[in-house]
């Protein structure tokens, strides 16, 4: 006896035929952003004529989704049009039934989760009933009947049938019998009657006793599922199908397979105990909406009918329903169908509902309301099923029967005990191979999840360790905020430290940003874990996987499998994230060698600076630049304290020669900036939180192009400052290659800029910049002694006038620090740290004019998380590799003047050039040479255009600060200026 249940509800989603699939939209992308930032052009689904959509979505083996939202707002638009506010565009249900098959799902697993779990039972003497019920066209013959070649569950039932009734014949002997009707328009009609039999008037009738019965109907015994499968062939041939405008060969009546078994013991004894089943297997025609089809006729009473016995259905399931549990009338005599599943829904029956759906709009409201009425369907709740036993007590006269039967019996037993026969061996071999058939599926199923889910899964373990390195970051950066803001409530803060704390503030706020609930990250984090759920809930379900098929073995190897592929799963995502972990730390590693590198020699210099100052003056108290040289000095011994505490070393026991003649400051060339940093994207965002202090203080100068940008440059210059940019792999080359070197005067014929190895050169430090590229600005009167190392100056490599015009636009007004002193060499400042705001405007005049853009833009957390780079991409620098800190004229590619020879700096052409040149001739020097180891050219005057220009060579005005220590350099001069804005046009 089985406990009282609830019918069985699978749903199977058909694939698309040729005509859906050719109107279905092109699978589209996700996002309308593509990885490098740019915005993607939506999918053809968009724009193309295609006017079906998938209304079905699977979640998972159980669960679907009718009508899914859809995400992408565009796409709806396209899709729905305009809908007022608070009306819902999509359906957008959830329906839950016991099985659910996509449309990839073949026959063989649509048996396997609907019609073999109900053969133990049937041959246990349980009445079962599998039918198909779905709109036409929808693929309910296709998947109770199929095709020669592929089989439906009939042939499949009955093949699995036969062979277990072989398997048990030793013990049993089962008689099947089979019978096959139509009900076409209210009437019964046999499909196994021969052609020309006597067909009683009103079709054959029902007689309802204990079990519903066809009176008249043939019936007939096959011995294997190949005789099934003609029977079932011949029967569909007598069956009425025509064509409709839905389905070529639509099935115009339900059609029942009803197979019998009979089972009797094969001990004979005196009471023989037997065991009746019947299994049916129905095909429902297919509900069709009238006014949908262009059925006409014949066609049009036949769907009629088909409609008013599938109500009669509806009806009946619906009171069943409704019942609860209490007897109450359910309406079963409405129609012949009813009549006859009548035991199938409410009585002693196992019951199993596939139901067919198609996947496209198309059959939209026929999908909605299918799936509704399989919904109400799984709240039936069925009676208690019994077994159908009759005890049989044998007849006196049928003794000698009984005992003939005991004497085959014996011989048989006999037999088997001789060894002769083998066929325990063959059942052993054969229940071993499909239990292996059923292990590869699992692993199978297993592999296929694995694929589908690995690239979600192991990129949000990449996004989590991400998280993971800048919740680390951000944690460092607010325990020193808070150290600051402890000494602000004490004391008001020193200018260093205010600077400190908002240069952290702006290194924090793109880790912020990154791990704020919508970021891109943690989107992405989400949507693994979405992969992730689907990923379990497969492995549970494969290893928690019922079958007949599966021995102990079987189901502990598959299980093993489950736990090695869940194990395979994890690594891969500790890996992952050792990989993030291992890149931040890397990422910290270089910048921290960086970092002792600069800070080491600003100590020694610092150092010998202060003794410089105080050797000047002789140490008198009182004296400016003593007080400086102090301070210094005590700056140098706090800052080799803290190395000291930091790294265990201070410069000071490194310094090779103490003399002033051998000053550091002699050989100082700059800082190696080469480096890119993957992780970090405080300087970006510190370049954009310092360029509105650059606009605010560029409003004295009304000239300013920069406000009247066009939107292509403002595009671009946004995309140059954005943290999000990725900087490619090429770009960083093309940069590197093309914008090393610039020549220092209008018409590109002056000196070419040598990293001021010259001796007295006036060195500009220049602030940050938020364009992709370091520039390094040094001035330089004469030729360096480099220089002779320069390759030649190509036209490409000059750089075309957009890139001027680039760079102008990325640059703005600035602060500028000049140093200046007797044997002082170029100094390039890493743009992105130790800046005080923009870089100046580049200018064709300004004779201080080298480009270096060897270090690309600091990448971002974020820009680091859409970046495809390889990491061999992303180290294309070497930074460490080639880390010389002062080797940074090595590196710029120097190009030997031509002398006299006229150089294009643009493609404007001649006229451009000639115009610069006589402008350059017109423009009187403000700042002449002034002799051997002064600056050639300081800086240039413009004539009219610019006269703001002029303010450039100012070393003392309103707007600039000057500090002129008396060093023992003769013209030493550190000035703060405040430049203006360099103007083209
Ligand atoms: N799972 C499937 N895989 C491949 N083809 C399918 C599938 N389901 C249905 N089809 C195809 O779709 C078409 C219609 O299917 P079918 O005749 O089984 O529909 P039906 O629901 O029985 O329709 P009707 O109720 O009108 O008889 C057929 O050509 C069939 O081969």
């Amino acid at each position: 006896m089985v406990a009282a249940g609830s019918i069985t509800v699978a749903v199977r989603v058909r694939p698309p035929t040729a005509w859906e699939a050719a109107r279905l939209p092109e699978p589209c992308y996700d996002s309308p952003f593509r990885a490098d930032g740019t915005l993607a052009t939506p999918g053809r689904s968009v724009a193309n004529s295609s006017n079906l959509r998938e209304v079905v979505q699977i979640i998972d083996d159980r669960i679907l989704t009718f009508d899914p939202d859809e995400k992408d707002r565009t796409r709806a638009f396209v899709e729905r049009g305009f809908m007022p506010p608070g009306t819902k565009r999509y359906k957008d249900r959830r329906f839950m039934f016991d099985k659910v098959f996509n449309h990839e799902a073949q026959q063989r697993d649509v048996y396997g989760g609907t019609a073999q779990p109900l053969l133990q039972g049937l041959l246990d003497g349980y009445n079962a009933t599998v039918f198909a019920y779905g709109a036409t066209g929808c693929g309910k013959t296709h998947t109770i009947s199929g095709t020669e070649g592929d089989p439906g569950i009939i042939y499949l039932t009955m093949a699995d049938l036969f062979q277990r009734i072989e398997d048990r014949k030793d013990d049993w002997t089962v008689e099947v019998v089979v019978t096959f009707l139509e009900i076409y328009n209210e009437e019964i009609r046999d499909l196994l009657a021969e052609p020309g039999s006597h067909v009683p008037r009103g079709g054959l009738s029902i007689r309802e006793d204990k079990a519903v019965k066809v009176v008249g109907l043939t019936e007939l015994s096959p011995k294997s599922a190949e005789e099934v499968k003609e029977i079932v062939l011949l029967g569909n041939t007598r069956r009425t199908q025509s064509p409709t405008h839905a389905n070529e060969t639509s099935s115009r009546s339900h059609a029942v397979l009803q197979v019998h078994v009979l089972q009797s013991p094969r001990t004979a004894s005196l009471s023989e105990q037997k065991t009746i089943a019947t299994l049916s297997i129905i095909d429902l025609a297919g509900s069709e909406r009238a006014a949908a089809t262009t059925n006409m006729g014949q066609r049009m009473v036949e769907g009629a009918n088909i409609n008013k016995s599938l109500l009669a259905l509806g009806n009946c399931i619906n009171a069943l329903c409704e019942s609860g549990g209490a007897i109450r009338h359910v309406p079963y005599r409405n129609s012949k169908l009813t009549r006859l599943l009548k035991f199938s829904l409410g009585g002693n029956c196992k019951t199993v509902m596939i139901v067919c759906v198609a996947p496209t709009s198309n059959h939209f409201d026929d999908t909605h309301n299918t799936l509704i009425y399989a919904e109400r369907a799984t709240k039936i709740k069925t009676k208690v099923v019994t077994r159908n036993v009759v005890n049989v007590d044998r007849h006196v006269g049928r003794y000698v029967e009984a005992i003939n039967a005991l004497n085959v019996e014996i011989a048989e037993l006999k037999a088997k005990l001789a060894g002769k026969n083998s066929t325990e061996n063959d059942i052993l071999k054969r229940k071993k191979a499909e239990a292996s058939v059923e292990v590869e599926r699992a692993r199978n199923d297993m592999k296929q999840k694995v694929e589908q889910t690995k690239a979600s899964i192991v990129d949000g373990a990449a996004c989590a360790g991400k998280v993971s390195v800048a919740q680390i970051k951000l944690a460092a950066i607010h325990s020193r905020i808070a150290e600051i803001d402890a000494v602000s409530a004490t004391s008001s803060l020193s200018p260093d430290l205010e600077a400190e704390r908002a240069l952290l503030r702006s290194l924090a706020t793109p880790e912020e940003t990154a791990l704020r609930s919508d970021s891109i990250l943690n989107t992405r984090i989400q949507r693994s874990s979405n992969a992730n759920a689907m990923f379990a809930a497969t492995l549970r379900a494969v290893s928690e996987r019922k079958s007949d098929r599966l021995d102990e073995v079987s189901v502990d190897n598959v299980k093993l499998d489950a736990q090695y592929r869940k194990a395979e799963m994890d690594m891969v995502k500790a890996e992952q994230e050792r990989e993030v972990f291992k890149e931040a730390v890397e990422d910290v590693a270089q910048v921290m060698v960086g970092l002792i590198g600069m800070l080491g020699r600003c100590t020694v210099m610092v150092g010998d600076a202060s003794r410089m100052l105080q050797d000047s003056t002789g140490g008198s108290d009182g004296d400016t630049p003593s007080r400086v040289g102090q301070l210094l000095s005590s700056m140098k011994e706090k800052n080799d304290e803290a190395f000291l505490k930091l790294v265990g070393h201070s410069t000071d026991s490194y310094k090779v020669d103490d003399s002033l003649a051998n000053s550091s400051l002699d050989y100082f060339k700059g800082y190696d900036a080469s480096f890119t940093r993957r992780v970090s994207s405080g300087p970006a965002v510190l370049q954009q939180a310092q360029s509105s202090k650059s606009r605010r203080i560029s409003t004295h100068n009304p000239a300013s192009p920069r406000r009247h940008k066009s939107p292509r440059k403002s595009l671009r210059s946004n995309l140059a400052a954005q943290p999000y940019r990725r900087v490619s792999s090429a770009e960083r080359k093309n940069v590197k290659a093309v914008k090393n070197v610039q020549w220092k005067d209008e018409a590109g014929r002056g000196d070419l800029d040598d990293g001021g190895l010259k001796a007295n050169p006036t060195v500009t430090v220049i602030p940050a910049s938020p364009a992709p590229v370091d520039s390094v600005k040094t001035t330089t009167s004469t030729k360096s002694p480099l220089s002779s190392q320069t390759p030649p100056r190509s036209a490409s490599r000059a750089g075309s006038e957009s890139e001027w015009e680039d760079d102008n636009d990325k640059t703005d007004d600035s602060f500028s620090l000049s140093l200046s002193g007797r044997d002082s060499l170029g100094v390039s400042v890493p743009r992105s740290y130790g800046s005080l705001g923009r870089r100046a405007r580049p200018s064709r005049l300004d004779p201080s004019f080298l480009k270096s853009k060897k270090a690309p833009t600091l990448g971002s957390l974020a820009e680091d998380d859409e970046s495809s780079c390889s990491s061999q991409d992303r180290h294309v620098s070497q930074p460490l590799a080639d880390r010389s800190l002062n080797s940074l004229s090595s590196r710029v590619p120097s190009t030997p003047r031509t002398a006299g020879k006229s150089r294009r700096r643009s493609n404007i052409g001649p006229m451009r050039i000639e115009k610069a040149r006589r402008r350059s001739s017109q423009i009187p020097q403000l700042s002449p040479p002034t002799g051997e180891g002064k600056p050639r050219r300081v800086l240039i005057g413009s004539p009219g255009k610019r006269p703001k220009r002029i303010s450039l060579s100012r070393s003392a005005g309103p707007s600039s600060y000057r500090l002129k220590p008396n060093l023992s350099m003769t013209d030493g001069d550190t000035s703060i200026s405040k430049a203006p804005k360099p103007t083209w046009r």
